[in-house]
């Protein structure tokens, strides 16, 4: 299963996520995030990454990241736009289907999960990255009963804002990987 940490804020963090087994990297590019880098050091982490691990530029508009997308393998975005590498990121049902994957996020990093799932989101299991609010006690729940391509996380791995863990982390790719392995 296709597993994401976002908010990656350092190098050490990429290593982590390697080690641990996740699929993917998230960099948040959005200024007034508490887990924003600046342009250049997206580059840089994203560069650190490259062949490791794959990469995802994160931000609301295109228009925050254009000049780094390149150096990610997909770009994470919450309008549409017709990109190489588009992650829709959304809480509604998409209107197009011209992307690589559809995330169904209303969370956007503050760890909000909702209960209240709708039920078109079955319609998109196959390119489906679920996330919003999860954490190791409650994605094992979300995976078997909507059987995404895949799960995203960011605040609950942290220990402080912006700062990742790495216990917390293991906690929650064990937690997916059950899910997977114990039905
Ligand atoms: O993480 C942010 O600060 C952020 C800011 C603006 C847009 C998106 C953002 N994060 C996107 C993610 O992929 C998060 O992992 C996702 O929203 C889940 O976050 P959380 O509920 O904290 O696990």
């Amino acid at each position: 299963m296709f597993v994401k940490v976002c908010g990656i804020t350092d190098f050490c963090q990429i290593d982590w996520a390697v080690e641990l087994g996740f699929s993917a990297i998230g960099v948040v590019l959005y200024p007034k995030s508490k887990r924003y880098v600046t342009s250049d050091f997206a580059k840089k982490l994203s560069s650190y990454a490259k062949g490791k691990i794959l990469t995802v530029c994160v931000s609301l508009t295109y228009d925050d990241m254009k000049d780094c997308a390149n150096f990610f393998d997909y770009v994470q975005i919450y309008e549409y736009r017709k990109v190489k590498g588009l992650i829709y990121a959304s809480s509604a049902e998409p209107a197009h289907r011209d992307y690589e994957y559809f995330m169904f996020d209303a969370s956007m990093g503050k760890g909000i999960f909702d209960e209240d799932i709708p039920d078109w989101i079955y319609n998109y299991r196959e390119k489906l990255i679920f996330s919003g609010g999860l954490d190791e006690n409650n994605v094992r729940s979300v995976i078997e009963r909507i059987k995404p391509f895949g799960v995203d996380v960011s605040s609950s791995v942290e220990e402080s804002p912006g700062i990742k863990s790495y216990d917390k982390m293991k906690r929650f790719i064990e937690a997916c990987k059950n899910a997977m392995t114990e039905k």
